[in-house]
């Protein structure tokens, strides 16, 4: 009988399988899975591991807590800030959205690595993104009033408009952390090219943009360039942070030509006049994953 610690499974079905059996007390015996078996036979550590799993479990929820804690008020801060910035009328109300647009879900994937390496830090992570839903939801009806977030993250002001765009945006944010978080690539990619490649083609474009794309008049040449260029540069980065932490091992010959077509796609997508029928944080997040994931293949 060997013994190996080991899953054979893909990320999703681990994912629900360490669901129902937490791993960090149990040890799997991959050599005895049965073959109709959906989930490896577990066998219970002797009392003394089982204890120290306790602890390290323990300490995982204190790390996790902690850090789901230092990110909400990052993300608190940020939106303050701007709010601040543009009450001084030192940028201005489309410049502030659009900078808080490219920083908070760029900034959230970069804090993923101080949650812990326990498979329940992704909810902790997931934590922020579903707070902020709440509080749009909340605003976006009147319920209550914030207006340093109306003023930070809307275009006119109006707080229905939280309940579009800056949702989307969010639930986009929380759904890369619950389904791909630091182990896929996929959801890295997604967030540079959403945050990243759509907010810097914003501002490019709002500036620079006289040449228009013959099929949308609303974008221009120079809006989509940034957004290629963008997207791809800040992509690489975020795939370089992972892989120099080990969450990632990558050929980067391969994955140099696999980001550029993701964010070509990307930016092909956010081009076209769609935006009438699915927001721009519904459409750019969602074809980033689905190519990613069909080039990355995880
Ligand atoms: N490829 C692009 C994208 C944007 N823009 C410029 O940026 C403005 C706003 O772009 P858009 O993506 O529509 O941003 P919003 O929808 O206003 O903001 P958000 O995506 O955050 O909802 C456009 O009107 C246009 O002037 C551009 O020229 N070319
Ligand atoms: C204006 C926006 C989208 C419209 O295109 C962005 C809205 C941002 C939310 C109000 C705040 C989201 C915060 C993130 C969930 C967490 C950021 C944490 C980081 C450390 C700042």
């Amino acid at each position: 009988m060997s013994l190996s610690l080991s899953f054979t499974h893909p990320i999703l079905s681990r994912h629900v399988y360490s669901a129902v059996f937490p791993p960090p007390r149990f040890l799997f015996l991959s050599s005895h899975i049965p073959t109709t078996s959906r989930f490896p036979i577990l066998y219970r550590a002797p009392q003394r591991a089982t204890a120290l799993s306790a602890t390290a479990a323990t300490a995982s929820i204190f790390r996790d807590t902690a850090a789901s804690a230092s990110v909400f008020a990052g993300a608190y801060a940020l939106v303050f800030t701007f709010n601040i910035l543009t009450q001084k009328e030192l940028i201005q109300q489309n410049l502030s959205r659009k900078l808080v647009h490219i920083l908070s879900g760029l900034l959230f994937a970069i804090s993923w690595p101080i949650f812990s390496n326990a498979d329940e830090a992704r909810y902790f992570a997931s934590l922020v993104p579903l707070i902020n839903c709440l509080r749009l939801v909340i605003h976006g009806l009147s319920l209550s009033d914030d207006q340093s977030l109306i003023k930070s993250v809307t275009r006119e002001g109006n707080p229905k408009e939280l309940l579009r765009g800056p949702l989307y945006y969010v639930a986009m944010l929380m759904l890369c952390a619950l389904v791909f978080w630091r182990e896929s690539p996929v959801g890295v990619i997604c967030l540079a090219n959403m945050c990243g490649g759509d907010g810097v083609a914003d501002i490019i474009g709002r500036k620079y943009g006289s040449s228009k794309i013959p099929y949308n008049q609303s974008k221009s040449w120079v809006g989509s360039i940034s957004m290629f260029v963008s997207g791809f540069i800040i992509s690489i980065g975020m795939l370089y942070y992972y892989s120099a932490l080990g969450y990632l091992q990558l050929d980067w010959g391969y994955t140099m030509h696999r980001v550029a077509l993701i964010s070509l796609v990307a930016t092909v997508v956010e081009s076209l006049p769609i935006t009438m029928l699915i927001d721009d944080n519904i459409s750019v997040p969602l074809a980033s994953m689905l190519a990613a994931y069909l080039t990355f293949g995880h």
